[in-house]
């Protein structure tokens, strides 16, 4: 482990999703490319969680593992107390429609579709009702209530940033999964981007995992676990620019 600040809480806070063992190798066991090996994470209930480390050290992988995308080779990925490793293909989309979140680096917004409709695609695809009190809450602190109406390609690329955030959280998901969000926006729009993660955090107590390969952008998180080679290098708590570029210096980045 590198620089390691154990926050004062940070045993007694809940965990939202947790990965034991956790081994995934692409190809044959012989001649395959080892991605993770046996990692054990926690992800920490109403934080916002950033992954770094060096470029093929297994961020996405381990993104992808936690929310189910990915089927580990071994070992075992949890959900609040679900074992991901254990259920059906089937099983396994239904609880991403239902508790998970996703936000990509291209928002993927449904261009006929309105911004409302976009938001409440995720609701409209589980065939649940909007819970207009959530909306209304998340669209306020978002600032697109009178944007709601337009269809992406007649909104910023800011407003068609934060109808994606939106459409994330409308479901209420257990982890928000945030891959490298900021990676094509200017350095306004990654501000914004990172401030509107952050309040979802502070708002609605959204608990958030982002891989990102920007200091910047790790240091609105509240810890950073580091990866390298695969395996857990470290992790920090409350991180500043500084405090990341010094860490991934160690990783020999
Ligand atoms: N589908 C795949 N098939 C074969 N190897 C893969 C596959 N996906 C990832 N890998 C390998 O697994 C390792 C970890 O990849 P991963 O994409 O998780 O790293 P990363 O840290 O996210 O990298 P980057 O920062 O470059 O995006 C790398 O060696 C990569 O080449």
């Amino acid at each position: 482990m590198t620089t390691t600040t154990p926050s004062p809480s940070a045993t007694s806070i809940a965990t939202a999703a947790r990965t034991i063992g956790l081994t995934k190798i692409f190809g044959t066991t012989d001649s395959g490319v080892t991605a993770l090996d046996a990692v054990d994470v926690g992800i920490e209930v109403g934080r916002f969680t950033a992954i770094m480390g060096p470029s093929g050290s297994g961020k996405s992988t381990l993104m992808h593992c936690l929310a189910g995308l990915e089927t580990p080779t071994s070992g075992q990925v949890l959900l609040g107390d679900t074992d991901l490793t254990r259920l059906s293909d089937k099983a396994l989309t239904l609880l991403r429609r239902e508790r998970i979140g996703f936000i990509f680096q291209s928002f993927n917004l449904l261009p006929m579709l309105t911004a409302r409709q976009n938001v409440e695609l995720p609701l409209t695809l589980a065939g649940r009702s909007v819970d207009r009190e959530r909306m209304d809450r998340i669209v306020t602190v978002l600032g697109i209530q009178d944007r709601l109406g337009h269809r992406p390609s007649e909104l910023s690329g800011g407003q068609q940033q934060r109808v994606a955030v939106a459409r994330a959280l409308v479901t209420g998901p257990d982890v928000l999964f945030a891959d490298e969000p900021t990676g094509a926006l200017d350095s306004r729009s990654s501000t914004q981007m990172l401030s509107f993660l952050r309040s979802s955090v502070r708002e609605f107590g959204q608990t958030i995992v982002m891989v990102t390969h920007d200091p910047r952008a790790a240091s609105y998180a509240d810890r950073v676990l580091l990866l390298a080679d695969g395996r857990l290098a470290g992790e920090l708590h409350d991180p500043t620019e500084d405090s990341v570029l010094a860490a991934m210096k160690g990783l020999g980045e």
